[in-house]
């Protein structure tokens, strides 16, 4: 529809130069000019121009209709690409994120710039092509002319296009640090620290340096861009003075009609006008295409980590960690170092050590977010690696202690830990967290929205709970999966108040009865009641047993439990 409607476009632009040149030679016979063909010619260009003008509007429209429908399908692709990693570590590659930023650019305008570029060549052919049909009637030469100046045109426009290119790709990480500092600058978590320390100036500064720093890569370009193009459009102009000049000479001397004289000129210009649109087009398309690669290159990146073929089955034995060697890059520190653990079926591990023991990155393992250099972890005696993820991740439930705070409501905050669900489990798991009598008395009650983001708008109250709230609400969304294989709690009541943490720990104590959990905590008194208690230093298992066993080995475990426990007697006394 675009191409047909370009064309219908562009054609009336050849009639009307033919209809004026008509309009000029007949006005030019004076007094033996009639007035009714004067009339005609007049009325014609006037309805080819209605023509060209209605079909440029309707163009205009189905170019936006189809612009949305690229970067639908080209976003699409994406994000099924971005979902199809299993792991997290292509999150954590700079690099990759910079990519990402330039396939969602490429993606939204390269698509688009190559219909454009096609369309406007097709558009600019039939101008071009009927226009140089009139010249070649005329004064042949001007064709030649034409080509002098077209031909390096295109070949600077693609030049110019990959260092246009480059620019963007160059300044694609000073993106990232403007985005990082603008969330800083506007988040409203951040807001309080940047009041309180008064880093308001300092992220702005850093802000402003990131842009900058980004502008000048991409004004190097602009600068030289436009040096190139004056310089080019300069010499341009000179072939035009002098096929006027010529033109004029022949009409001078008779051997143009006053009418042909307006038609070459026209004629001239249209085309010269029309190849000028086409190198400008071929650059913006070069430079769209090249940043094109990226998006590419995302969606042919090799899979992350790769899926196991079995199904997980129910946990009956347990889960093991042997000799689990890990480290986040290659070449850094180790992180797990020869790491021995098991979690038997129907038992609640819990899982001590100080910051930076590595006890998140255990979970992170155990999820499958990685997986270890060295070692296996294996579900009943099989390598997780064998094991399709989707099917381990199903069997798992698990809070992280990072956990998300979703603007969504109340409901869909608790109920998308299992998809699809019923009103009945949602408030059952939100009981077991403790959080269900406060999301009930929300002014909407579960579909109030836990978000500040749309308070005020079609009525939304805009609740904001508290850190304690936040992580009821989180642990609620892990107990969705109440009959999972096995339970993750890392840190899941270090910001509740007292009353409710024995109340949570009571309902987990309860729920976890013959479940496999593994628990971690800093409150060492949450883990007293766990079948069995790790001691993790350094990457490795140093300690376990029950509380009363590791209380009597007198290690590490019984010194962080005396000094915590030493803590609250002195605060009593
Ligand atoms: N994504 C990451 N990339 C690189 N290093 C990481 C990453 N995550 C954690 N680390 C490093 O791994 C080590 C262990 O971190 P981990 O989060 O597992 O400790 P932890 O025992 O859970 O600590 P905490 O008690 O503070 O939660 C730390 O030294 C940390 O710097």
């Amino acid at each position: 529809a675009m191409v047909v409607l370009v064309l219908v476009g562009a054609a009336p632009s050849i009639g009307i130069a033919w209809f004026t040149k008509l309009l000029f030679d007949e006005v030019g016979r004076g007094r033996a000019a009639s007035p009714s063909t004067a009339t005609w010619y007049a009325v014609a260009i006037a309805g080819l121009a209605a023509l060209a003008a209605i079909a440029n509007r309707l163009s205009g429209y189905v170019t936006a209709v189809l612009q949305q429908a690229i970067t639908i399908a080209a976003d699409a692709r994406l994000y099924r690409k971005l979902n199809s990693f299993l792991g997290l570590g292509p999150f954590e590659q700079p690099a990759l994120r910079d990519r990402l930023a330039l396939a969602q650019q490429a993606a939204d305008q390269a698509p688009y710039a190559v219909v454009l570029f096609v369309v406007n060549v097709a558009q600019n052919v039939v101008t071009i092509g009927g226009f140089a049909a009139i010249l070649a009637s005329l004064w042949p030469p001007a064709g030649l002319l034409l080509l002098a100046v077209a031909g390096p045109e295109f070949l600077i426009q693609l030049r110019l296009s990959r260092r246009a290119a480059r620019a963007v790709e160059d300044s694609a990480g000073l993106f990232r640090a403007r985005l990082l500092f603008q969330t800083v600058l506007t988040d409203l978590r951040a807001a309080r620290e940047v009041r309180l320390f008064q880093l308001g100036r300092f992220f702005h500064d850093r802000l402003t340096g990131a842009v900058r720093a980004a502008g000048r890569i991409e004004l190097d370009a602009a600068r030289h861009a436009t040096l190139v193009q004056g310089g080019w459009a300069l010499a341009g102009s000179a072939v035009t003075l002098v096929a006027t000049v010529v033109a004029v000479g022949a009409a001078v001397r008779g051997r143009l009609s006053l009418g042909d004289l307006t038609l070459v000129l026209a004629a001239f210009g249209a085309a010269q006008g029309g190849l000028a649109g086409i190198a400008g087009q071929l650059g913006e398309v070069g430079a769209a295409l090249r940043l094109f690669r990226h998006y590419v290159a995302v969606l042919d990146s090799p899979a992350d980590l790769v899926d196991g073929t079995r199904t997980t089955p129910p946990l009956r034995t347990g889960i093991r960690f042997e000799d689990v060697w890990f480290r986040y890059d290659e070449g850094g520190p180790w992180v797990l170092r020869g790491l021995d653990l098991t979690i038997p079926a129907g038992q609640a591990v819990g899982l001590v050590g100080l910051n930076g023991a590595g006890k998140s990155t255990l979970v992170k393992l155990l999820c499958r977010f990685y997986d270890p250099d060295r070692g296996r972890i294996t579900w009943d005696g099989v390598d997780l690696r064998e094991l399709r993820v989707e099917t381990v991740r199903r069997r798992m439930g698990a809070v992280f202690q990072d956990f998300m705070c979703y603007d969504l409501t109340a409901a869909e905050n608790v109920g998308i830990g299992r998809l699809p669900h019923t009103s009945e489990q949602v408030e059952q798991a939100a009981a077991r967290a403790e959080i269900h009598d406060r999301l009930r008395a929300l002014p909407h009650g579960y579909a109030t929205l836990l978000s500040r983001t749309f308070a005020g708008q079609d009525g939304e109250p805009g609740v904001a709970l508290s850190g304690g709230q936040w992580q009821r609400v989180a642990l609620a969304r892990s107990l969705m999966r109440a009959d999972a294989d096995l339970l993750v709690l890392d840190e899941p009541s270090s910001g509740l108040d007292a009353d409710a943490e024995t109340r949570v720990h009571a309902s987990l104590a309860r729920l976890r009865q013959g479940r496999t959990g593994l628990l971690i905590s800093h409150r060492l008194s949450t883990l007293r009641d766990a079948r069995r208690i790790v001691v993790l230093d350094a990457g490795r298992v140093v300690e376990s047993g029950t509380h009363d066993e590791l209380m009597t080995a007198d290690g590490e475990y019984a010194r962080l439990f005396r000094l915590q426990a030493d803590g609250y007697q002195l605060a009593a006394s």
